[in-house]
């Protein structure tokens, strides 16, 4: 394990070189890695493993969609391809990747087949923070723990691909075995991470959701709407508008922020952008502050994750969601954003040309 410095304040990191994809091997050779679901972490995780060498399985419904995406992506049926019950019967290690909500619902079942001395993983500290909720609570008897990738399945597998490896949280929660920290090291250094910060299930989650809501979707799109309406109502027109809110961001300042920080990203700008962007940018912290304190608490006392169980336990949830997107896909901000983008040399013709 390494301390390694951040802004001042130490944390323990496992990094690939003290714990290589040999040792996770050799940590993990006599386990069956049950991946139980198919959606997004779980083709990222299972196919990693696979080309990483574990001895992996998945679990999913037959006659589904994902069941026939696992065979495509050669998982194969009676060997490493089975129905749920039949993976985690044959799994010592049981990775929990179906949605939180669904979790909930095959909790029982998933519970029968936790015998002494197995391990129980998830990607996310939801259900086992809000049991109260959710009403996962694990046999004594096994390990419990979390990776998180810090991204989307799809991207794990992308950058995997690449050679690269996506940042994952780990905590332990339950530790009955003695080797739950090398089994769950060994485990996210095995679905491709780079490198593994501690955490516990309680932090993961509340930062996770707090996040999401917050600047990395929540609350980006809500300083974008709000910039896009003003330019509009004083007669910018939706290209201008759209491109001073989003395409620079994205195509131009994003990239150099991602390479070297925000202060860099400034130090590339003109003076004049520095100038109004240092003297604004604390007007923004402010005014947002008390809903990022609100947000917080609403993650801490168990109401964002009661909703969004609510809402996904209603049977034409998915098609209320489906309009919802369809309300943000259609707002003037992102039809204009898909001429914009049409646009781009990379792209060649426009999509649409109005003659
Ligand atoms: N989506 C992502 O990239 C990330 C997800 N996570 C966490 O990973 C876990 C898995 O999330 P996702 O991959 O997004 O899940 P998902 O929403 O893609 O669903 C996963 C699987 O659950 C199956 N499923 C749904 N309802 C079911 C039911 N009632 N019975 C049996 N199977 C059912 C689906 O067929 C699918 O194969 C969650 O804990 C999530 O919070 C963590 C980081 C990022
Ligand atoms: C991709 C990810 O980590 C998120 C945004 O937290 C999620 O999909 O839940
Ligand atoms: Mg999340
Ligand atoms: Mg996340």
């Amino acid at each position: 394990m390494a301390k390694l410095n951040f802004g001042g304040v130490e944390e323990n990191v496992v990094t690939r070189e003290e714990f290589p994809l040999a040792k996770a091997q050799q940590v993990l050779k006599n386990e069956v890695v049950a991946v139980i679901g198919y959606g997004v972490q779980g083709p990222g995780q299972a196919l990693n493993q696979k080309d990483n060498g574990i001895n992996v399985i998945v679990g999913q419904r037959k006659n589904s969609k994902t069941w026939d995406k696992a065979v495509k992506d050669g998982f194969v049926p009676g060997e490493t391809l089975f129905e749920i019950e039949e993976a985690l019967q044959r799994g010592t290690i049981i990775c929990y990747l179906l949605s939180d909500a669904a979790q909930i619902q095959l909790w029982p079942t998933v519970k029968k087949h936790l015998t002494a001395g197995k391990a129980l993983y998830f990607s996310h500290g939801f259900g086992i923070t809000f049991n109260e909720q959710t009403g996962i609570v694990p046999p004594k008897d096994v390990d419990v723990f979390l990776v998180a990738p810090k991204g989307s399945g799809t991207s794990l597998r992308r950058m995997f691909l690449q050679g690269r490896g996506l940042n994952s949280s780990y905590a332990i929660f339950q530790d009955a075995t003695g080797k739950a920290k090398e089994r769950v090291v060994a485990l996210g250094i095995a679905v491709g991470s780079g490198y593994l910060f501690e955490t516990d299930f309680k932090k993961e989650v509340y930062s996770d959701l707090t996040g999401e809501r917050g600047t990395l979707m929540g609350a980006i799109q809500g300083i974008f709407a709000a910039q896009y309406q003003v330019l509009r109502s004083k007669g910018h027109t939706p290209s201008e508008a759209f491109n001073e809110t989003v395409e620079e961001l994205t195509q131009s300042l994003m990239p150099l922020v991602a390479e070297n920080g925000m202060d860099w990203m400034y130090a590339n700008c003109s003076t004049t952008a520095q100038r109004g962007a240092l003297d604004w940018w604390k007007k923004f912290r402010d005014a947002t502050l008390p809903v990022f304190n609100d947000l917080y608490e609403s993650v801490a006392t168990g109401k964002e994750s009661q909703r969004s169980i609510d809402s996904n336990s209603q049977v034409d949830y998915r098609e209320k969601l489906e309009a919802e997107l369809k309300e943000l896909r259609e707002s003037e901000m992102w039809q204009a954003g898909k001429t914009v983008r049409s646009l781009r040399p990379e792209n060649q013709k426009p999509a649409e040309v109005v003659a």
